[in-house]
């Protein structure tokens, strides 16, 4: 690069980051949920951006709680264990032998590894399931999903408590039922649960796409709910959509600030969201 240019490069990164200041003003002491979905998780150099993004934000202020996926993970699981799995709108249809896979992935492989990509940043989380603390109380979502379960009773204390400490909470979208049985949350599901119950500022939902997008293909920037429900009953808004969308109406409706769905494998992603006017993907607002 000619020195002329590498000039002009700092002088862009010094504007950038005097700009954030009013966003980290904004967004201080917020509390930001964000999903991180099995499909968004990318290579350990990936996590490890995504990690440095959540210390940062932790460091200026904002309260995090990273609720993590892990479809494709448990998908290699069953396959390995010869368990053959469906899902029905979005939705894994979880039996006995498939909610102990679950759980086992879930809560071990998938949620330590986020554990250990922050930490490795210098931050301090905390892996837990819904099951920690009574965080999600569950009941049966449909007789037809087996162990799928819709939270129905949120304790968000043990995350205050983690806050008041400036830990990051990483939960696993797991739930009890009141027999002490164990349900299998989606994953975009359980952290519009914990976003309702924390009041959140912003609910991001990190996946595998640039957003919610129409029938012609383009992502729509803001998104009401009419137009929600429209794009789903013409069927627009298909498959692993169908929760997130669902989960932002719910998330809306029980007070979270805003929605954003948006490309969890474009570097940087959140604080791009947070910290900058270059908000991307779809957003839903109260
Ligand atoms: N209208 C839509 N706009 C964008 N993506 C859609 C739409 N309808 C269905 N999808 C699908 O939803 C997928 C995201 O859901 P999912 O695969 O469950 O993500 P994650 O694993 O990140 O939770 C996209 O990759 C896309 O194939
Ligand atoms: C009930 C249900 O479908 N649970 C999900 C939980 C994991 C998840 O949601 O993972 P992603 O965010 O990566 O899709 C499952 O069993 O796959």
């Amino acid at each position: 690069m000619r020195k002329q240019d590498m000039n002009r490069d700092w002088i862009a990164t010094a504007r950038t980051l005097s700009q954030a200041l009013p966003y980290m003003q904004r967004y201080s002491g917020a509390r930001v949920v964000i999903k991180l979905g099995g499909h968004a998780m990318g290579s350990d150099e990936a996590m490890a951006t995504f990690a440095a993004d959540v210390v940062l934000m932790r460091q200026v202020g904002v309260n995090p709680v990273i609720v993590h996926g892990g479809g494709p993970m448990i998908n290699a699981m069953l396959e390995k264990l010869d368990i053959k799995s469906e899902f029905v709108n979005g939705k894994r249809v979880t039996d006995k032998a498939t909610m102990d896979v679950v759980e086992m992935v879930l809560s071990g492989l998938v949620n330590k590894r986020i554990v250990q990509a922050i930490n490795a940043q210098g931050g301090r989380a905390v892996g837990l399931s819904g099951k920690d603390a009574n965080l999600i109380e569950c009941i049966p979502t449909d007789p037809a999903l087996g162990l799928v379960g819709t939270p129905n009773k949120m304790d968000p204390r043990i995350l205050e408590t983690l806050f008041a400490q400036e830990m990051i909470p990483v939960i696993a979208p797991l739930g009890s039922g009141a027999n002490g049985e164990t349900y299998n949350i989606n994953g975009d599901t359980a952290a519009g649960a914990i976003a309702g119950a924390l009041k959140a500022d912003r609910l991001l939902l990190l996946t595998d796409v640039s957003g919610v997008k129409n029938a012609e293909g383009e992502v729509v920037t803001e998104m009401t709910a009419a137009q929600i429900r429209e794009m789903t009953a013409d069927g627009t808004i298909a498959g692993g959509m169908i929760p997130k969308t669902e989960t932002a109406l719910d998330a809306i409706a029980s007070g979270v600030r805003a929605v954003v769905i948006l490309d969890g494998r474009a570097p940087n992603a959140c604080l791009l969201e947070l910290f900058t006017d270059h908000g991307a993907g779809s957003i839903i607002r109260r």
